[in-house]
Protein backbone atom coordinates (compact mmCIF):
# COMPACT_ATOMS: atom_id res chain seq x y z
CA UNK A 1 0.00 0.00 0.00
CA UNK A 2 0.96 3.58 -0.65
CA UNK A 3 1.97 5.32 2.68
CA UNK A 4 1.80 8.85 0.68
CA UNK A 5 0.90 9.55 -2.27
CA UNK A 6 0.93 12.61 -4.79
CA UNK A 7 -1.66 13.11 -7.24
CA UNK A 8 -0.76 15.97 -9.63
CA UNK A 9 0.60 18.69 -7.42
CA UNK A 10 1.04 21.94 -8.58
CA UNK A 11 2.49 24.76 -7.21
CA UNK A 12 3.04 28.46 -8.28
CA UNK A 13 4.46 31.23 -6.99
CA UNK A 14 3.57 34.23 -9.65
CA UNK A 15 4.08 32.55 -13.16
CA UNK A 16 6.23 30.21 -12.28
CA UNK A 17 5.35 26.34 -11.38
CA UNK A 18 7.58 25.37 -8.89
CA UNK A 19 6.47 21.99 -8.82
CA UNK A 20 4.77 20.98 -12.02
CA UNK A 21 2.13 18.21 -11.94
CA UNK A 22 3.84 16.01 -9.65
CA UNK A 23 2.84 12.70 -9.33
CA UNK A 24 4.94 9.99 -6.65
CA UNK A 25 4.34 7.18 -4.60
CA UNK A 26 5.73 5.87 -1.37
CA UNK A 27 5.34 2.58 -0.19
CA UNK A 28 4.61 1.79 3.39
CA UNK A 29 8.22 1.24 4.73
CA UNK A 30 9.65 2.45 1.69
CA UNK A 31 12.73 4.99 2.41
CA UNK A 32 12.99 7.84 -0.78
CA UNK A 33 15.02 10.16 -1.52
CA UNK A 34 14.39 13.25 -3.73
CA UNK A 35 17.82 14.44 -5.54
CA UNK A 36 18.20 17.60 -7.62
CA UNK A 37 19.93 20.96 -7.96
CA UNK A 38 19.03 23.88 -6.07
CA UNK A 39 15.44 25.26 -6.83
CA UNK A 40 14.24 21.93 -8.20
CA UNK A 41 11.56 22.11 -5.78
CA UNK A 42 12.57 19.79 -3.62
CA UNK A 43 11.77 21.39 -0.02
CA UNK A 44 8.19 22.56 -1.94
CA UNK A 45 7.54 18.93 -2.09
CA UNK A 46 8.08 18.16 1.08
CA UNK A 47 6.34 21.41 2.70
CA UNK A 48 3.39 20.18 0.62
CA UNK A 49 2.87 17.24 1.84
CA UNK A 50 3.85 18.20 5.62
CA UNK A 51 1.26 20.71 4.74
CA UNK A 52 2.91 23.81 5.42
CA UNK A 53 2.37 25.06 1.70
CA UNK A 54 -0.81 24.82 -0.35
CA UNK A 55 -0.94 23.39 -3.37
CA UNK A 56 -2.31 25.23 -6.23
CA UNK A 57 -3.60 21.91 -7.95
CA UNK A 58 -3.65 18.11 -6.90
CA UNK A 59 -3.91 16.00 -4.21
CA UNK A 60 -1.87 14.58 -1.23
CA UNK A 61 -3.19 11.41 -0.10
CA UNK A 62 -1.47 9.72 3.35
CA UNK A 63 -2.64 5.90 4.24
CA UNK A 64 -5.28 7.14 1.16
CA UNK A 65 -6.47 9.49 3.07
CA UNK A 66 -6.56 13.20 1.10
CA UNK A 67 -5.08 15.55 3.30
CA UNK A 68 -6.83 18.79 1.80
CA UNK A 69 -7.89 20.74 4.88
CA UNK A 70 -6.03 18.54 7.27
CA UNK A 71 -3.58 21.07 9.33
CA UNK A 72 0.07 19.90 9.96
CA UNK A 73 -0.26 18.66 13.81
CA UNK A 74 -3.01 16.22 12.43
CA UNK A 75 -0.97 14.51 9.09
CA UNK A 76 0.95 12.36 11.74
CA UNK A 77 4.21 13.28 9.93
CA UNK A 78 7.54 14.00 11.27
CA UNK A 79 10.13 16.55 10.10
CA UNK A 80 13.64 17.08 10.68
CA UNK A 81 15.21 20.06 8.67
CA UNK A 82 18.75 20.83 8.11
CA UNK A 83 19.51 23.50 10.68
CA UNK A 84 17.56 20.70 13.36
CA UNK A 85 16.68 23.47 15.35
CA UNK A 86 16.76 22.05 18.49
CA UNK A 87 15.46 24.26 22.00
CA UNK A 88 18.81 25.67 22.99
CA UNK A 89 17.22 25.68 26.95
CA UNK A 90 16.18 22.69 27.23
CA UNK A 91 18.20 19.67 27.51
CA UNK A 92 18.05 16.67 25.57
CA UNK A 93 15.37 14.88 27.77
CA UNK A 94 13.62 18.10 27.02
CA UNK A 95 14.09 18.20 22.80
CA UNK A 96 13.19 14.63 22.65
CA UNK A 97 10.01 14.60 25.04
CA UNK A 98 8.38 17.52 23.05
CA UNK A 99 6.08 15.97 21.13
CA UNK A 100 5.10 13.53 23.32
CA UNK A 101 4.27 15.81 25.67
CA UNK A 102 2.57 18.09 23.22
CA UNK A 103 0.35 14.49 22.63
CA UNK A 104 -0.55 14.77 27.01
CA UNK A 105 1.37 11.50 27.24
CA UNK A 106 2.32 11.13 30.86
CA UNK A 107 5.40 12.08 32.87
CA UNK A 108 6.42 7.74 33.30
CA UNK A 109 5.74 7.11 29.60
CA UNK A 110 7.64 9.81 28.24
CA UNK A 111 10.53 8.96 30.29
CA UNK A 112 10.41 5.89 29.01
CA UNK A 113 10.09 6.46 25.47
CA UNK A 114 12.56 9.35 25.86
CA UNK A 115 15.20 6.46 27.18
CA UNK A 116 14.44 3.91 24.32
CA UNK A 117 14.63 6.30 21.75
CA UNK A 118 18.23 7.92 23.19
CA UNK A 119 19.32 3.86 23.11
CA UNK A 120 17.97 3.89 19.41
CA UNK A 121 20.39 6.87 17.93
CA UNK A 122 23.21 5.59 19.97
CA UNK A 123 23.06 8.72 22.89
CA UNK A 124 21.94 6.38 25.63
CA UNK A 125 21.73 8.21 29.00
CA UNK A 126 22.06 11.81 27.50
CA UNK A 127 18.67 12.92 29.20
CA UNK A 128 20.09 15.67 30.91
CA UNK A 129 23.04 16.99 28.78
CA UNK A 130 22.77 20.14 27.20
CA UNK A 131 22.37 20.53 23.65
CA UNK A 132 24.55 23.58 23.28
CA UNK A 133 27.29 20.99 24.89
CA UNK A 134 26.81 18.36 22.06
CA UNK A 135 28.92 17.67 18.99
CA UNK A 136 27.16 18.41 15.58
CA UNK A 137 26.58 14.73 15.14
CA UNK A 138 25.14 14.67 18.37
CA UNK A 139 22.59 17.39 17.97
CA UNK A 140 21.80 15.70 14.82
CA UNK A 141 20.91 12.41 16.55
CA UNK A 142 18.99 14.21 18.94
CA UNK A 143 16.91 16.00 16.17
CA UNK A 144 16.49 12.47 15.18
CA UNK A 145 14.91 10.76 18.10
CA UNK A 146 12.66 14.09 18.57
CA UNK A 147 11.17 13.60 14.98
CA UNK A 148 10.58 9.78 15.42
CA UNK A 149 8.88 10.33 19.24
CA UNK A 150 5.71 10.56 18.06
CA UNK A 151 6.25 7.61 16.00
CA UNK A 152 5.14 9.61 12.99
CA UNK A 153 3.51 7.31 9.64
CA UNK A 154 5.96 9.78 7.46
CA UNK A 155 9.19 10.80 8.43
CA UNK A 156 10.61 13.63 6.39
CA UNK A 157 14.15 14.77 6.40
CA UNK A 158 15.05 18.00 4.86
CA UNK A 159 19.21 17.80 4.03
CA UNK A 160 19.51 15.93 7.28
CA UNK A 161 23.37 15.32 7.56
CA UNK A 162 23.80 18.90 5.46
CA UNK A 163 25.67 20.97 7.80
CA UNK A 164 28.34 17.69 8.80
CA UNK A 165 31.58 16.32 7.79
CA UNK A 166 31.82 13.79 5.31
CA UNK A 167 33.36 11.27 7.67
CA UNK A 168 30.78 11.83 10.05
CA UNK A 169 28.13 12.04 6.95
CA UNK A 170 28.69 8.62 5.96
CA UNK A 171 28.66 6.55 9.38
CA UNK A 172 25.56 9.01 10.59
CA UNK A 173 23.90 7.52 6.59
CA UNK A 174 24.44 3.80 7.54
CA UNK A 175 22.71 4.44 10.61
CA UNK A 176 20.56 5.65 9.52
CA UNK A 177 19.64 3.36 6.41
CA UNK A 178 19.50 0.49 9.22
CA UNK A 179 18.10 2.34 11.76
CA UNK A 180 14.96 2.98 9.58
CA UNK A 181 15.10 -1.01 7.99
CA UNK A 182 14.69 -2.12 11.63
CA UNK A 183 11.63 0.11 13.06
CA UNK A 184 10.06 -0.27 9.41
CA UNK A 185 10.13 3.96 9.29
CA UNK A 186 8.26 5.33 5.74
CA UNK A 187 10.90 7.78 5.10
CA UNK A 188 10.72 10.75 2.64
CA UNK A 189 14.36 12.68 2.24
CA UNK A 190 15.29 15.69 0.43
CA UNK A 191 19.00 16.12 0.01
CA UNK A 192 21.26 17.89 -2.75
CA UNK A 193 24.00 15.61 -2.40
CA UNK A 194 23.97 12.08 -4.45
CA UNK A 195 26.20 10.21 -2.46
CA UNK A 196 24.00 10.57 0.43
CA UNK A 197 21.00 9.82 -1.77
CA UNK A 198 22.40 6.43 -3.42
CA UNK A 199 23.42 5.52 0.26
CA UNK A 200 20.05 6.15 1.97
CA UNK A 201 17.49 5.30 -0.32
CA UNK A 202 15.06 2.50 -1.60
CA UNK A 203 14.38 4.65 -4.27
CA UNK A 204 15.85 8.10 -5.68
CA UNK A 205 13.78 10.36 -7.41
CA UNK A 206 15.85 12.71 -9.23
CA UNK A 207 13.79 16.40 -9.82
CA UNK A 208 14.30 19.24 -11.98
CA UNK A 209 12.50 21.97 -12.32
CA UNK A 210 9.60 20.82 -10.94
CA UNK A 211 8.99 17.63 -12.43
CA UNK A 212 10.28 14.39 -11.83
CA UNK A 213 13.64 13.67 -14.32
CA UNK A 214 13.74 10.07 -13.44
CA UNK A 215 12.62 7.68 -10.89
CA UNK A 216 14.42 4.24 -9.65
CA UNK A 217 16.54 2.10 -6.97
CA UNK A 218 20.09 3.66 -7.01
CA UNK A 219 21.13 0.89 -9.01
CA UNK A 220 18.91 1.71 -12.25
CA UNK A 221 19.76 5.16 -11.73
CA UNK A 222 23.62 4.94 -11.19
CA UNK A 223 23.28 2.43 -14.49
CA UNK A 224 20.65 4.18 -16.50
CA UNK A 225 20.35 7.50 -16.47
CA UNK A 226 17.28 8.24 -18.37
CA UNK A 227 18.65 11.63 -19.86
CA UNK A 228 21.59 14.08 -20.42
CA UNK A 229 20.37 16.05 -17.55
CA UNK A 230 20.37 13.28 -15.10
CA UNK A 231 23.86 12.07 -15.94
CA UNK A 232 25.42 15.00 -16.04
CA UNK A 233 23.94 16.03 -12.60
CA UNK A 234 25.13 12.45 -11.94
CA UNK A 235 28.74 13.37 -12.53
CA UNK A 236 28.79 11.76 -15.73
CA UNK A 237 30.17 14.30 -18.40
CA UNK A 238 31.73 11.70 -21.23
CA UNK A 239 28.85 12.69 -23.35
CA UNK A 240 28.76 13.27 -27.20
CA UNK A 241 26.57 13.08 -29.98
CA UNK A 242 26.26 9.62 -31.87
CA UNK A 243 24.71 8.44 -35.17
CA UNK A 244 24.11 4.73 -34.76
CA UNK A 245 23.88 2.17 -37.37
CA UNK A 246 23.74 -1.68 -35.77
CA UNK A 247 25.70 -2.19 -32.86
CA UNK A 248 27.97 0.75 -33.77
CA UNK A 249 27.76 4.27 -33.25
CA UNK A 250 30.23 6.81 -35.27
CA UNK A 251 30.68 9.62 -32.59
CA UNK A 252 33.47 12.73 -32.75
CA UNK A 253 35.58 10.67 -30.61
CA UNK A 254 35.85 7.74 -33.04
CA UNK A 255 33.31 4.65 -33.69
CA UNK A 256 31.98 2.95 -30.44
CA UNK A 257 30.31 -0.15 -29.57
CA UNK A 258 26.48 0.16 -28.15
CA UNK A 259 24.47 -2.27 -27.01
CA UNK A 260 22.07 -4.10 -29.25
CA UNK A 261 18.91 -3.35 -30.10
CA UNK A 262 19.63 0.48 -29.66
CA UNK A 263 17.35 2.32 -32.61
CA UNK A 264 19.17 3.41 -35.66
CA UNK A 265 19.59 6.86 -36.04
CA UNK A 266 20.98 10.23 -33.65
CA UNK A 267 20.88 10.19 -29.81
CA UNK A 268 23.62 11.10 -27.57
CA UNK A 269 25.45 8.72 -25.80
CA UNK A 270 27.35 8.60 -22.25
CA UNK A 271 30.33 6.23 -21.51
CA UNK A 272 30.88 5.83 -18.25
CA UNK A 273 34.50 6.46 -17.03
CA UNK A 274 35.13 3.18 -15.94
CA UNK A 275 34.33 2.10 -19.95
CA UNK A 276 37.11 4.42 -21.22
CA UNK A 277 39.70 1.60 -21.46
CA UNK A 278 43.27 3.69 -22.21
CA UNK A 279 45.95 1.38 -24.35
CA UNK A 280 49.11 1.98 -27.07
CA UNK A 281 48.43 4.89 -29.19
CA UNK A 282 48.11 2.35 -32.17
CA UNK A 283 45.01 0.43 -30.52
CA UNK A 284 42.47 3.36 -30.33
CA UNK A 285 41.47 6.49 -30.41
CA UNK A 286 44.62 8.65 -29.90
CA UNK A 287 44.73 11.55 -27.20
CA UNK A 288 46.75 12.77 -24.73
CA UNK A 289 46.59 12.95 -20.89
CA UNK A 290 45.96 16.32 -19.41
CA UNK A 291 45.08 15.63 -15.88
CA UNK A 292 45.41 12.69 -13.38
CA UNK A 293 43.89 13.11 -9.98
CA UNK A 294 44.25 10.59 -6.87
CA UNK A 295 41.26 9.06 -5.96
CA UNK A 296 41.72 6.62 -2.95
CA UNK A 297 40.81 3.52 -4.57
CA UNK A 298 41.46 4.51 -8.30
CA UNK A 299 42.60 7.50 -10.48
CA UNK A 300 40.36 9.56 -12.66
CA UNK A 301 42.42 10.16 -16.02
CA UNK A 302 41.28 13.36 -18.37
CA UNK A 303 42.14 12.74 -21.96
CA UNK A 304 42.05 15.02 -24.39
CA UNK A 305 40.87 13.22 -27.57
CA UNK A 306 41.90 14.83 -31.59
CA UNK A 307 38.45 16.20 -31.54
CA UNK A 308 35.36 16.55 -29.71
CA UNK A 309 35.40 17.04 -25.53
CA UNK A 310 37.58 15.72 -23.13
CA UNK A 311 37.29 12.10 -22.05
CA UNK A 312 37.25 11.14 -18.30
CA UNK A 313 38.93 7.76 -17.52
CA UNK A 314 38.86 5.51 -14.63
CA UNK A 315 42.42 3.75 -14.10
CA UNK A 316 43.30 1.68 -11.31
CA UNK A 317 46.17 2.54 -8.70
CA UNK A 318 49.62 2.20 -10.83
CA UNK A 319 48.27 1.98 -14.07
CA UNK A 320 47.48 5.56 -15.05
CA UNK A 321 49.16 7.66 -17.33
CA UNK A 322 51.08 10.69 -16.83
CA UNK A 323 50.16 13.65 -18.02
CA UNK A 324 51.44 14.61 -21.88
CA UNK A 325 51.40 10.99 -22.48
CA UNK A 326 49.67 10.00 -25.68
CA UNK A 327 47.45 6.79 -25.73
CA UNK A 328 44.94 5.09 -27.54
CA UNK A 329 41.01 5.30 -26.27
CA UNK A 330 38.78 2.12 -26.54
CA UNK A 331 35.19 1.96 -25.53
CA UNK A 332 33.78 -0.96 -23.31
CA UNK A 333 29.99 -1.51 -24.48
CA UNK A 334 28.96 -2.45 -20.80
CA UNK A 335 30.07 1.23 -20.14
CA UNK A 336 28.00 3.01 -22.99
CA UNK A 337 24.19 4.24 -22.04
CA UNK A 338 21.99 5.41 -24.79
CA UNK A 339 20.52 8.67 -23.52
CA UNK A 340 16.84 10.11 -24.14
N1 LIG B 1 7.52 31.35 -0.67
C1 LIG B 1 8.10 31.44 -1.87
N2 LIG B 1 7.84 32.49 -2.68
C2 LIG B 1 8.42 32.58 -3.90
N3 LIG B 1 9.28 31.67 -4.40
C3 LIG B 1 9.57 30.63 -3.64
C4 LIG B 1 9.02 30.45 -2.33
N4 LIG B 1 9.50 29.30 -1.82
C5 LIG B 1 10.33 28.79 -2.75
N5 LIG B 1 10.38 29.56 -3.84
C6 LIG B 1 11.15 29.30 -5.06
O1 LIG B 1 10.79 28.03 -5.54
C7 LIG B 1 11.90 27.36 -6.10
C8 LIG B 1 12.05 25.98 -5.49
O2 LIG B 1 12.40 26.13 -4.13
P1 LIG B 1 12.74 24.87 -3.21
O3 LIG B 1 13.19 25.41 -1.91
O4 LIG B 1 11.60 23.93 -3.23
O5 LIG B 1 13.94 24.24 -4.01
P2 LIG B 1 15.00 23.15 -3.53
O6 LIG B 1 15.09 22.19 -4.64
O7 LIG B 1 14.62 22.66 -2.19
O8 LIG B 1 16.31 24.02 -3.45
P3 LIG B 1 17.53 23.95 -2.39
O9 LIG B 1 18.29 22.70 -2.69
O10 LIG B 1 18.32 25.18 -2.73
O11 LIG B 1 16.92 24.00 -1.02
C9 LIG B 1 13.10 28.27 -5.87
O12 LIG B 1 13.38 28.96 -7.06
C10 LIG B 1 12.63 29.22 -4.78
O13 LIG B 1 13.27 30.47 -4.91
Amino acid sequence: MSMLRLDGVTVRFGERAVLDAVDLDVAEHETVCVLGPSGSGKSTLLRVVAGLQRPDAGRVFLAGEDQGGVPVHKRGVGLMFQDHQLFPQRDVAGNVGFGLRMRKAGRAETERRVAGLLDLVGLPGAQRRAVAALSGGEQQRVALARALAPEPRLLMLDEPLGQLDRGLRERLVAELRELFGRLGTTVLAVTHDQGEAFALADRVVVMRDGRIAQSGTPLEVWQRPASEFVARFLGFDNIVEATVSGERAETVWGAMPVPAGTPEGVCRVLVRPAGVRLGPVAEGVPGEVVARTFRGDHVAVRVRPAAGPELEAVCRLGEAPEPAERVGVRFDVAEVVVLR
